[in-house]
């Protein structure tokens, strides 16, 4: 039997293949969008605090994953005999077949959300959480962003399944690709003839859209994001002028027996701190002493188990009965700039755009207004010329100079540094430092977790020792020169 060549070719203008192909392009990228969009709000529902969302989410990725999309096709087609007053829609195939599909495929697209949502470091969430961004904030201009380009080339597979699970819509007589090639066949018997027709018809839709997500891809590829130095007009460069550095007697964040615990391990333990405003207070101590829970606490990324925070005088957070933020929390949680130890930029904005969110999401000001404060922020901290490059274009000391500037941009009161230096090379430390240090000449109140005990001396006021989740030693930075040389504070010192 030979293969007939003419017949094949002269499938490529059946109208009925045409019509086939748009219908399945049509129902593959309805039911695509509709199961993405489902998809990420099921994977946000999977990660949920409440423990009746998180069930149902996981109760129905489990369910419509383990059933055959074939009978769930067959189902719905036929619910009508059910339900009658359903029968308008799903006596229609495209529309049984759309909701079986979407019903079916919004349990895969969620696990892919999920995977990409995952991979969006923790850092990010806390990064969003000191600039006072709600959680709809977060998930659309941070996490979102971030998670789409590690599920996207999952996405864009997921469709190609999509497109060649269209073929079982035949089953419900839905005139797609497959059945106009069947209802062929059987007539004429050139069943190769007209399969391979067929295959070419579902390549072409799989092609297509394949060419365009890959266009996406690029276009949100991190790593291809790329901006040029820019010279840095010589008004926008200078130093803000230091204003004379001053402590006064008010007391701007209060501890009160603040207890933590994780598991056995007391990180906390009745911990008290006052710190007033301009005051420069270090936190020191050995390694798991309780210095990052403690500096964490203070903006509540860190929950505690008992004790109470004050701030401005004023209630901010309380563990006297349940753990409690006050009621005013996100209005006032930018009233505290905090820099972390892994920079925790936002990977997917420029320096510029990572300086100018926090203040444009509170939509404090116009956009040239914005962007003339944020190069000014972005001068103090040497990083004006950088303006137009993405985070992963820097150094580790760039990034963190453009996290303090990012801080700085919500003008805010005081400023917690949590071991800032640490993950930076020797050589990159200095820059960092000088930059801190100029902040507490202009009398900006600091509360700094660091290892950096010549800085320590330097820049402080105050110097708190921990060990163990205790405060152990409080004493200003004279006394903490003098301290005899036998002391735990001097033995802490030669260890460091
Ligand atoms: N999320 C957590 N889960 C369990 N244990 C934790 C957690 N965070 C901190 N801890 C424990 O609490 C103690 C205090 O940790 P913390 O990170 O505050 O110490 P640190 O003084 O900042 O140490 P380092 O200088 O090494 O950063 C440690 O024993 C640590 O293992």
């Amino acid at each position: 039997m030979n293969f007939d060549w003419n017949y094949l070719f002269s499938l490529a203008l059946y109208p009925d293949f045409w019509r086939a192909t748009a219908l399945v392009a049509w129902l593959g990228v309805l039911t695509w969008v509709i199961g993405t969009v489902l998809g990420f709000l099921l994977a946000l529902a999977r990660q949920s605090a409440l423990r009746p969302v998180r069930w149902f989410a996981k109760t129905y990725i489990w369910l419509f994953r383990s059933l055959p999309l074939l009978v769930l096709l067959i189902f719905v087609y036929n619910l009508p005999q059910f339900a009658p007053s359903l029968s308008p829609v799903l006596s229609v195939p495209f529309w049984a077949g759309l909701i079986a599909l979407v019903i079916s495929e919004t349990a895969y697209l969620a696990e892919i959300h999920r995977a990409g949502l995952i991979s969006v470091d923790q850092g990010q969430h806390e990064a969003a959480h000191a600039l006072g961004v709600r959680p709809v904030g977060k998930y659309r201009h941070i996490i979102l962003p971030q998670a789409i380009r590690v599920a996207l080339p999952s996405l864009g597979n997921e469709f190609i399944t999509i497109v060649k699970l269209t073929s079982l819509v035949s089953v419900i007589s839905l005139a797609e690709i497959l059945l106009v090639g069947q209802r062929l066949y059987t007539r004429n018997f050139m069943v190769i003839e007209t399969l391979v027709a067929v295959s070419f018809y579902y390549v072409l839709v799989v092609s297509v859209f394949g060419l365009f997500l890959s266009r996406i891809e690029k276009r949100l590829d991190i790593a291809r994001m790329t901006g040029a130095e820019i010279s840095v007009p010589a008004a926008v460069a200078t130093e803000a002028p230091a204003t004379a550095r001053r402590v006064s007697d008010e007391v701007v964040v209060a501890l009160d027996r603040v207890r933590k615990d994780f598991g056995d391990k007391r990180a906390l333990a009745d911990v008290s701190l006052k710190v007033n405003k301009g005051e420069v207070v270090s936190i020191i101590g050995p390694s798991g002493s309780g210095k990052t829970t403690l500096i964490r606490t203070v903006n509540a990324l860190q929950d505690i188990d008992a004790g109470r925070i004050a701030l401005d005088g004023a209630d901010w957070i309380s563990a006297e009965g349940n753990y409690r933020l006050a009621p005013d929390f996100h209005g006032r949680v930018t009233r505290l700039g905090m820099v972390f130890q892994s920079f925790n930029l936002f990977p997917h904005m420029t320096v510029l755009q990572n300086v100018t969110f926090g203040p444009r999401y509170h939509g404090s000001g116009n956009t040239d207004a914005l962007r003339v404060a944020a190069m000014g922020h972005l001068a103090r901290v040497g990083m004006a010329s950088h303006a137009n490059k993405y985070p992963h274009q820097l150094s580790g000391g760039q990034k963190q100079r453009v996290a303090i500037a990012r801080a700085l941009a919500m003008d805010p009161e005081i400023m917690l540094f949590d071991e800032p230096t640490s993950a930076l090379d020797p050589e990159l430390v200095g820059e960092v430092l000088q930059v801190i240090e100029s902040l507490a000449r202009d009398g900006m109140t600091m509360i700094i977790v660091t290892h950096e005990m010549r800085f320590v001396s330097r820049v402080s006021d105050r110097v708190v020792m921990m060990e163990n989740g205790h405060v152990v030693a409080d004493m200003t930075a004279a006394e903490l020169e003098a301290s005899p040389v036998d002391s735990r504070i001097r033995r802490f010192m030669l260890q460091g």
